[in-house]
């Protein structure tokens, strides 16, 4: 299959790493744009990739079989908008990254029925480690469907939900997800250091045992219970950090932090559709 033009609206953080994703993995340079506010901030992806780049997203996107909205969530009202003619003209694939969109919403905006796949990355995208959670709406034929995830796929696993409303628990879930492992290793480390290790030790030896048991999580037959299990010496030590993790009802509590994310990214949606 010929590769599609690809237009990035935004190139800021996330464009960076998908574009870098794509080329690292022999996408024809020639066929991406990316767009910005001002030359200044397309430099650097323009030294990095020879990507072609423009300050005007309506060139791009005139030269796009697929546009990848990149803007934070709070200008895209406005950027998909100016972009609505364009839009009905070409009929692109529309691939949105933004947290909060739905793909009902872009199609308002746009003012016709579009072909849209919204998705939720997350940030280890940046190393090509990321996980995104992906929706499409009727209107994206199964040949478009695979560009979608043949981008995606340029920076970690793609796994499709078959309602919107799975975009909540795959922001939930992976999309905010990076951060609660930040915070546990936060919290790991400075109780090393409270046991009298130095910081730099305590750090250490938290992140490569993140490092570790995800590796083994991933890369074991056995599942995170059994491994769980098999470090866990009756009467041992483990044991006893364990039983304080469950008095402390710590499966309840993950369970009620994650609600929580998925009914604000509900509820965002809501706010963001105004
Ligand atoms: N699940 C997650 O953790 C993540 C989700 N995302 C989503 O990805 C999207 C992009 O995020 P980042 O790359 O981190 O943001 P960013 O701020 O790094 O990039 C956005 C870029 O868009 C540019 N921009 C602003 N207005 C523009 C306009 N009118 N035309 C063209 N460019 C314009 C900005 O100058 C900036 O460089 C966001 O919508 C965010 O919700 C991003 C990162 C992680
Ligand atoms: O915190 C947020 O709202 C965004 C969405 C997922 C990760 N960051």
């Amino acid at each position: 299959m010929n590769q599609p033009t690809i237009a990035f609206i935004g190139a800021g953080n996330m464009a960076f790493s998908i574009i870098g994703g794509l080329v690292k993995q022999g996408y024809d340079h020639t066929k991406i744009w990316a767009t910005n506010l001002t030359e200044d901030t397309l430099k650097d992806v323009k030294q990095s990739f020879n990507v072609n780049t423009t300050t005007d997203n309506a060139t791009a996107v005139n030269e796009a079989d697929v546009v990848v909205l990149s803007v934070k969530p709070q200008v895209m009202k406005e950027v998909v908008q100016s972009l609505a003619e364009t839009f009905k003209s070409q009929k692109p694939l529309i691939i949105s990254i933004a947290a909060g969109i739905t793909a009902t919403t872009l199609q308002e905006w746009i003012g016709a029925p579009s072909a849209i796949v919204r998705c939720m990355p997350n940030t280890p995208a940046l190393l090509q480690c990321g996980a995104s959670g992906l929706y499409k709406n009727p209107q994206v034929s199964d040949q478009q469907a695979g560009i979608a995830e043949t981008l995606l796929k340029a920076v970690g696993i793609t796994l499709w939900v078959k309602e919107e409303s799975g975009i909540d628990a795959v922001t939930a879930v992976s999309g905010s997800g990076p951060a609660y492992y930040f915070l546990f290793m936060e919290a790991m480390q400075q109780a090393g250091e409270a046991l009298g290790l130095d910081s730099e030790t305590a750090k250490q030896l938290t992140l490569q045992t993140a490092l570790g048991a995800a590796r083994m999580a991933l890369e074991s037959s056995d599942d995170p219970a059994t491994l769980r299990k098999k470090v866990t010496s009756p009467g041992g030590t483990t044991e006893q950090a364990i039983n304080t993790f469950n008095e402390g009802e710590l499966s309840a509590l993950v369970g009620k932090a994650m609600k929580a994310a998925a009914d604000r990214s509900e509820e965002l949606s809501d706010i963001l559709s105004k």
